[in-house]
């Protein structure tokens, strides 16, 4: 796989099949469609490629959209480069592009990238306000030379694996299933920060997630059972999101977590989260040691939702 920027030349590369999205998280159905393109690659003697942007189409059309991402531009990278496909175009999305027909935008594939196949994903639309759709493409490439191919959607128990599928079991806590249409499991990377220093007092030091990438999705406010990488090496652990209604620190939303059986000072240090289960919904107890003796419980749960040996 070469990741192909705007820098680079393409006038020396061959001819390809290629598909075109956002592919934000390559998720299970992104594999899937990238297959259909190697196939089709393949079966024509051409390359395969895909053509996606570095910053979501939405951030450049409206300047004030906060997106929810499930993938930051360097993990959607790192994702891409992993697939089979030979190249991976990474065109800045520009208001002039968004001002192309999609008929013009399939002659600058063609003529810039040498895309002779376009293979579609079954819903994707392209093209200045997105008003035209598959049968529109199929007579522009007729006209072009360029071939036009709807591929199939991967469909799992009657519904299509989107991003926003995901996006919308993130939000719900739905990580066991968000993790199945992904393919791998959700993640948060971020700084260890300070927090009240409330933590240890009750016996469970948490470290506080400081997001590397705003604008990643952060999944719905609860306590999740969690595997947690630091310095290489990674660690079971139970993780808050919320408030902290029990010992009202304000409005700021908290990510943080107890790494099990773990007494490290690991302020300022890199730490990424792996969501594998969602426990229960934050609450108000009366009392921090009615809060310590529910925190007991939820470590009890994480070490049997992680197969951990019991204490
Ligand atoms: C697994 C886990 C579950 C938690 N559940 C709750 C909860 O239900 N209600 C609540 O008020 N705080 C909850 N907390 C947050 C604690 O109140 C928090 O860890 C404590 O305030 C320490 O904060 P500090 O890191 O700022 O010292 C939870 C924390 C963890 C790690
Ligand atoms: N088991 C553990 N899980 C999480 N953090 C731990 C653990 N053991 C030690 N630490 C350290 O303690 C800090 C958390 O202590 P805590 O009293 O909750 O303070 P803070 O409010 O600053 O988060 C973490 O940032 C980390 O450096």
């Amino acid at each position: 796989m070469r990741i192909i920027t705007d820098t680079d030349r393409t006038e020396n590369l061959g001819p390809c099949a290629a598909t075109i999205g956002c592919f934000d998280g390559v998720h299970r159905g992104h594999r899937y469609l990238i297959n259909q393109v190697c196939k089709v690659a393949a079966e024509r003697g051409l390359h395969s490629a895909i053509v996606t942007f570095p910053v979501h189409p939405r951030q450049v059309m409206q300047t004030d959209y906060q997106p929810q991402l499930l993938s930051c531009l360097h993990q959607k990278t790192d994702l891409i480069s992993q697939l089979d496909a030979d190249y991976c175009f990474m065109l800045p999305f520009t208001r002039e592009l968004s001002q192309l027909s999609a008929r013009e935008f399939m002659q600058v594939l063609q003529k810039h990238y040498h895309i002779q196949v376009l293979v579609i994903g079954y819903d994707h639309r392209f093209g200045h306000n997105r008003t035209e759709g598959f049968e529109d493409y199929c007579r522009y490439g007729q006209e072009l030379g360029m071939e036009v191919i709807r591929a199939k959607a991967l469909v799992e128990d009657g519904v299509s694996i989107s991003s926003s599928h995901i996006r919308s079991l993130l939000k719900q806590g739905a990580v066991h299933e968000a993790n199945r249409c992904l393919g791998y499991e959700y993640y948060l990377d971020g700084t260890v920060t300070d927090g009240y220093k409330v933590g240890r007092k009750l016996g469970f030091p948490t470290a506080n997630l400081l997001p590397a990438c705003p604008e990643k999705l952060i999944p719905a406010e609860g306590v999740y059972a969690v595997y947690t990488y630091v310095q290489g090496i990674r660690y079971a652990g139970m993780l808050n999101i919320g408030h902290r209604p029990t010992v009202n620190n304000g409005s700021d939303l908290s990510i943080e977590v107890n790494i099990l059986d773990f007494s490290e000072n690991i302020y300022r240090k890199q730490m990424r989260i792996e969501f594998i289960a969602f426990i229960r919904s934050e609450q108000r107890f009366d009392s921090l040691e009615q809060l310590t003796v529910q925190l007991k419980a939820d470590r009890e749960q994480v070490r049997k939702l992680l197969q951990m040996p019991v204490r």
